[in-house]
């Protein structure tokens, strides 16, 4: 596997979804401490920042005016101090001229919530059996306790974020799916698969300086509320929206080839060979690893999963030439169309 590679020539999103002039993010309150101290001299030191400054220059450039989809799994979210580094990254990507779109996931909480409530949880190839009664807990969950709370993390730094979910102002059209185990479709109830995505309400959103925060609920073309695995909406979303990246945090280092052989993380990896491997992968991988796919294949740039359970992993995956995690390309000759 080769290493994450140099900015691509500048390429803007969609006329449709387009934000020529990003408007200038709120105003941060002024932080005491931001003053400077008194310290002793440290070339090497200051050197090494100077590296990292300008290392990120061609990244910045290269993410400026454009969208970058970024998954947030319920994994990811479970320790305090990752919490605030992630909502210090949407902020710092806002603050660089970037738009950041939040899509969130969920699963341990929802899990958490159905156990409280005597209600089991089963998942078939990733993808949670969703039953009638299931769809209102999922729904609550996302919409009432976990997108509120990134949202409520994020707006500690100023009054950015915004929630919404699939269902809001006609942004998802869900249709009923069926899991695959060992090749076979299937039924896990009212799970759905994004067939539509109208983008208008989270790029007027991105458009009035705001950073989106999005719930994978959706209903159908009848209005039936369905159960979007995160991963599959945010990679919708990225192609709907034009984003140059869709970045995936979770809780494990990336796509491991022969999982769970440590030795076998996959740094760079082509759409092609990504969908010789996708068959072979195991339950919680598949969602993750076809919505990278979806997402290179919808024309985004770059789509990388990255362990949310390090503080700024973000960062360094965004702003750094040797990134972290797994980068998923698109193959040499799908390069061409590419956003
Ligand atoms: N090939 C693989 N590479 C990496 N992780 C894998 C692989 N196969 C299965 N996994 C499992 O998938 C998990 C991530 O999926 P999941 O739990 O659904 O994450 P999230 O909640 O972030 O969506 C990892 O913690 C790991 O246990
Ligand atoms: C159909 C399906 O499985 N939906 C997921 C939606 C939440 C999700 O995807 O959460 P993570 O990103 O944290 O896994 C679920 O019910 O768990």
């Amino acid at each position: 596997m080769s290493e994450h590679q140099d900015p691509a020539p500048q390429d803007p999103t969609p006329p449709d979804v387009r934000i020529d002039e990003p408007s200038p993010p709120p105003k941060l309150p002024r932080k005491v401490g931001t003053s400077r101290v008194m310290r002793t001299k440290d070339p090497e030191g200051d050197a090494a920042k100077v590296a990292v400054l300008t290392g990120a220059l061609p990244w910045l450039k290269e993410f400026h005016g454009n969208v970058v989809v970024i998954k947030y799994g319920g994994h990811a979210m479970v320790d305090d101090e990752c919490r605030r580094a992630f909502a210090e990254d949407m902020v710092f990507l806002r603050t660089c001229g970037i738009l950041p779109v939040v899509v969130h996931g969920g699963g341990p909480q929802i899990t958490e919530m159905l156990g409280r409530l005597g209600i089991g949880s089963e998942f078939r190839g990733g993808l949670r059996v969703t039953t009638p009664e299931t769809i209102g807990v999922v729904r609550m969950v996302l919409t009432g306790q976990v997108g509120p709370d990134i949202v409520g993390l994020i707006n500690q730094h100023g009054p950015m974020a915004v929630h919404l979910s699939g269902e809001d102002g006609g942004l998802f059209t869900a249709q009923r799916t069926t899991a695959v185990v060992d090749g076979q479709p299937v039924d896990v109830g009212l799970v759905g698969d994004v067939v539509a995505v109208d983008p208008s309400p989270v790029t007027a959103l991105l458009a009035a300086g705001h950073i989106p925060v999005v719930a994978s609920v959706a209903p159908d073309a009848d209005g039936v509320v369905h159960n979007v695995n995160a991963d599959t909406a945010a990679a919708a979303l990225a192609a709907a929206l034009g984003a140059v990246k869709l970045v995936v945090l979770t809780d494990v280092e990336g796509l491991y080839a022969d999982w769970p052989d440590r030795d076998s993380l996959v740094q760079q990896i082509d759409a092609r060979e990504l969908a010789e491997l996708l068959p072979t992968l195991d339950a919680g991988m598949i969602p993750k690893m076809a919505a990278c796919l979806r997402a290179v294949e919808g024309g985004v740039r770059r789509a990388t999963v990255v362990d949310g359970r390090t503080p700024h992993a973000l960062l360094l995956e965004t702003f750094t030439t040797e990134g972290t995690g797994t980068m998923v390309v698109p193959a040499k000759d799908q390069e061409e169309g590419t956003a």
